[in-house]
C-alpha cells in the first residue's frame, strides 16, 4: 500500500548526483539478513526497535526527562557539522592539523536552554546539534524507554552477523536543516529515527576513489573532501561517477548503515527539530577470505597510510612517496 507522505520534495537540499533509492523491508521480512549479510543498507519498517521512543520521546518530553546536566551540543556557524577529530589537531608530526581551523565548536547546554535556543533561533545565530551518549545522566524515564528497546532483535542481528559488541547509542536532536556531511565510520550502524524526518545519502565503500577521504592523519579523517553543497570537480573530477542510494526517514524506522559505508544525513528543511537514536557495534572479526570485501580494502588503505606517517613522520612526505612508487609502475 502506499503511505501518506508527510514531507515535500523543497525540504530536500539540491545535490548533483543520481541516487537510487534504499530498499525499505518489514523487520520480518527474510531479505534484512540477506542485506545485512551482504553489508548493504536497508530501512528497517514496522519494528519495535525503538518503539518506546517513538512513541513518547517529543522534544518537549525530552525537555522535562533527560536530565539536568549538560549535554554535549555542537554549535556551527553554516548548516554543516562536519566532524573532527581533536587528538589529531595536535600532534606535530601532523602540520595539516597545527593551522586547522574547525568548523563546529563545542559546548555543554542543559536541555531547557538548547531548547530555548533552538526556538529563538533567527538567521546569523550559530545552529545546534545536541550529540549525547546515552548513558546514566538521562533520567528515569529515559531509561526505562531505552530498557524497552526490541534489544532481543538488535541482538539476534549482532550475533547472527558476527558483528562485535555494541559501544555506544547516541542521542541526536538536531535542528531543522542541519548536515552532517560525508562520511564514513568503523562501526556498523542501526540508525534509529525518532522524531521528525532525516535524508540519507548513502555510497559503498568501493566509491572510495569518488569521495576522495581526507589523509588518515588530518583532523577529518574518514571525512569526505567534497563539499557537497559546491563540488570542485576539478579537485574531485570522480565525484561525478559516485552512485549513492538515497531514504527520508520517517519516526520508526531504522536504517542498517553498514560499516565503511559513506553516509550524508540532513534533517528536513522546515521540518522542525528532529530526533534519532544510533545502535553503534564495533566490526565483527575479519577472515581474510579472498577476493577481499571492498571495506576490507579500504580498511588495508587505512594501515597503509598510517605506517607511511610512523616512519615519515612528515606527513607532506607520505604523498610523494606514494606517487613515485605507483606513477608508471602500477599505473
Ligand atoms: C554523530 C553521528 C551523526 C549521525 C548522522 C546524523 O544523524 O546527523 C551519523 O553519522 C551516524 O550515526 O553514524
Ligand atoms: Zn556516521
Amino acid at each position: 500500500m502506499c503511505e501518506e507522505k508527510h514531507w515535500e520534495s523543497d525540504q530536500l537540499r539540491r545535490y548533483d548526483l543520481d541516487l537510487k533509492q534504499i530498499p525499505r523491508l518489514r523487520y520480518n521480512d527474510p531479505k534484512v539478513d540477506e542485506l545485512i549479510g551482504q553489508n548493504k543498507p536497508v530501512v528497517i519498517t514496522d519494528s519495535n526497535i525503538i518503539k518506546t521512543a517513538q512513541e513518547n520521546w517529543t522534544p518537549e518530553y525530552l525537555e522535562h526527562n533527560l536530565g539536568n546536566v549538560g549535554h554535549n551540543v555542537f554549535l556551527s556557524k553554516t548548516h554543516k557539522f562536519k566532524y573532527f577529530d581533536r587528538t589529531k589537531m595536535l600532534s606535530r608530526s601532523n602540520p595539516q592539523g597545527i593551522d586547522f581551523v574547525p568548523p563546529t565548536k563545542e559546548t555543554k547546554l542543559k536541555i531547557g536552554e538548547f531548547m530555548k535556543k533552538l526556538k529563538e533561533w533567527k538567521p546569523g545565530n550559530d545552529r545546534l546539534y545536541l550529540q549525547q551518549p546515552l548513558n546514566d545522566t538521562v533520567g528515569p524515564s529515559l531509561v526505562r524507554d531505552f530498557v524497552r528497546f526490541d534489544w532481543e532483535y538488535v541482538g539476534q542481528k549482532q550475533n547472527k552477523h558476527n558483528w562485535g559488541p555494541l559501544t555506544s547509542n547516541l542521542l541526536l536532536i538536531s535542528q531543522e536543516g542541519n548536515v552532517t556531511p560525508c562520511h564514513y565510520d568503523e562501526q556498523q550502524n542501526f540508525f534509529g529515527q525518532v522524531y521528525g524526518y532525516k535524508r540519507c545519502i548513502l555510497f559503498p565503500p568501493s566509491d572510495f576513489e569518488c569521495l576522495y577521504p581526507h589523509p588518515v592523519h588530518h583532523p577529518h579523517d574518514r571525512q569526505s573532501m567534497v563539499d557537497f553543497d559546491c563540488p570542485d570537480y576539478t579537485r574531485f573530477p570522480k565525484f561525478k561517477n559516485a552512485k549513492g542510494f538515497e531514504t527520508v526517514l520517517k519516526p520508526g524506522d531504522v536504517l542498517y548503515i553498514p560499516i565503511y559505508w559513506w553516509h550524508h544525513v540532513e534533517s528536513l528543511m522546515k521540518g522542525g527539530p528532529t530526533i534519532s537514536v544510533n545502535f553503534w557495534y564495533k566490526g565483527g572479526p575479519t577472515s581474510l577470505e579472498y577476493p577481499l570485501k571492498d571495506h576490507q580494502k579500504i580498511a588495508i588503505t587505512r594501515n597503509v597510510e598510517k605506517m607511511l606517517l610512523e616512519v615519515l613522520q612528515d606527513p607532506r612526505e607520505v604523498g610523494p612517496l606514494l606517487r613515485s612508487m605507483v606513477m608508471g609502475r602500477y599505473t
